[in-house]
């Protein structure tokens, strides 16, 4: 029995390694774009190992050597980024056709219930859920109808902020925390459509958290096939995170198919959408339907609320631009609260959340993208099995588009008015373009604006005597002082 074990174990790691060695020759008899020259099944890994600093900055290092696109290998996978605006738009825009599929990693496929959510899925599935998300969420008539939930959560940060002052006078905030909570509140709510108990709120707040991070994790079986063999103890915390999420949303979702048309429930929320597309997606299950509501809630609150902190950070870091900014708000708003309404009239405010955006962008590369068939991209093939990703933060700190690029400066988007979405070009593109963009730039820009607005107008910031630098991950801890009214 013993010797059928090892027998069989050898044997299935004979094969993984032949396969992953077939897969790189494959790929390498392609005109790729240039990089490290990589080993056979590890690939550049260990050159990434030891820049130590992740693949998105050594892309940026190795853009110097090799041109704005280029190619780092992991393990049999070729790893494609491009961080030139002018062929991201070719792929995005003029072949975007092709380039809208997704990489199919093993973590996403555990927590999406086989790519079965938004940013996961392809082909009709992605039209159909976009249509949906937009037409029924993040559109402008739907944003307006959830606005008063919105003001709710703004005047909620500003009473935990007000709570939290000391007898000093001031309130230590870490403010990631805070606004990730009251987003996250405000999220819920627009996908059951019912407040939760707080103890059941807190449970989903904290088995997201951990499956997103887990969900993101590198997963070293998605490029050496072998490495899979050790792996289960990932995979199985991933499956028992999305089991506990099941349980937890079940009743939830039960109520709600009972409760259908009745007005105590905020018509249109997430999950009655999805409901409505069960006829035509019959896959569109239970179990689907959580992990759709999941990506909803993880990518409407970690991103807005770690441009927040962002935002905050960089005012705390530059007192005149914070003064400079109260004082817009002060000469246009007046003693009243600043409300959404108010933010066309608020030039230097659009142009600090922007110039936040980018500076550090919440999100630095484009999800990983995949081509339908063989493309060609600045003359390079781009082959189906290539993860490709787009280099947005570089593009934010390219030194021949942007006169001193790591120098926070919200004047030069007075100067010139560069919109979110790449209209006028790609220089600056924090939500990506294209089939793919983000579905929620619109809200995410209000939330940010509104939420720093309301913050600078009720106290003034500085950062905690202890804070570390602005830093991405975790957030950072600040200092609040009441404004005297
Ligand atoms: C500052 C805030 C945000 C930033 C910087 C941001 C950025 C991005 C980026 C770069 C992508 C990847 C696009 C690509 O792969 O080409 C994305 C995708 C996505 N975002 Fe956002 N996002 C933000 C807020 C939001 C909000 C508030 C929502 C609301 C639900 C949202 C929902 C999504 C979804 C569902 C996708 C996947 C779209 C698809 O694959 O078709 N995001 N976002």
């Amino acid at each position: 029995m013993d010797l059928f074990l090892v027998i069989t174990t050898l044997t299935v790691i004979a094969a993984s390694i032949l396969f992953d060695w077939w897969y790189f020759m494959k790929l390498r008899s392609k005109k790729l774009p240039p990089g490290p020259s990589p080993w056979p099944i590890v690939g550049t890994i260990p050159q990434v190992a030891k820049h130590g600093g992740g693949v998105t900055k050594l892309s940026q290092t190795l853009q110097g050597k090799y041109g704005k696109i280029h190619t780092l290998w992991l393990g049999r996978r070729p790893m494609i980024f491009v961080n030139d605006p002018e062929l991201t738009h070719d792929a995005l825009v003029k072949q975007g056709i092709y380039f809208s599929n997704r990489v199919k990693l093993s973590s996403f496929g555990l927590v999406t219930n086989g790519w079965k959510t938004l940013a996961t899925t392809e082909g009709s599935m992605t039209v159909a859920l976009r249509k949906n998300i937009m037409t029924h969420m993040l559109g402008p008539s739907r944003l307006k109808a959830f606005k008063p939930l919105r003001d709710r959560a703004y005047d909620a940060i500003i009473s935990d902020v007000k709570s939290a002052v000391g007898e000093d006078g001031v309130a230590q905030v870490h403010m990631r925390s805070v606004v990730y909570e009251r987003i996250f509140t405000f999220v819920l709510a627009l996908s059951f459509g019912v407040e939760l108990e707080e103890n059941i709120t807190k449970e989903i707040i904290l088995v997201l958290k951990e499956r997103f991070y887990l969900a993101f994790k590198f997963s070293i079986g998605d490029y050496i096939s072998v490495l899979k063999l050790f792996e289960g103890k990932h995979r199985n915390r991933l499956k028992q995170h999305q089991q506990r999420l099941e349980e937890l949303f079940a009743p939830i979702m039960e109520r709600l198919r009972r409760l259908q048309g009745d007005k105590s429930v905020i018509t249109g929320n997430y999950c009655e959408t999805l409901f409505q597309l069960e006829k035509d997606f019959p896959e569109l299950n239970d179990s689907v339907i959580t992990s759709l509501c999941s990506e909803f809630l993880n990518s409407a609150t970690h991103t807005t609320s770690l441009a927040v902190d962002n935002t905050m950070s960089q005012l705390c870091e530059h007192p005149q631009v914070q003064g400079r900014l109260y004082q817009e708000i002060e000469s246009v708003v007046g003693k009243k609260v600043v409300d959404e309404s108010d933010l066309p009239h608020l030039p230097y405010l659009s142009a600090v959340v922007r110039e936040s955006l980018r500076i550090k962008s919440p999100a630095a590369t484009s999800l990983a993208h995949a081509t339908s068939e063989l493309r060609k991209l600045g003359g390079y093939d781009i082959p189906t099995d290539a993860v490709v990703l787009f280099g947005l933060e570089s593009f934010h700190h390219d030194p021949s588009r942007w006169l001193e690029p790591s120098v926070f400066n919200p004047e030069r988007f007075l100067e010139n008015d560069l919109d979110i979405l790449g209209t006028q070009n790609f220089s600056f593109l924090p939500f990506s373009a294209g089939r793919r963009a983000c579905p929620g730039s619109q809200l995410a820009m209000l939330e940010i604006s509104v939420f720093v607005a309301r913050m600078v107008q009720t106290f003034e910031w500085e950062k905690a005597p202890d804070a570390k630098s602005v830093q991405a991950s975790v957030g950072t801890a600040l200092r609040a002082r009441p404004r005297s009214v």
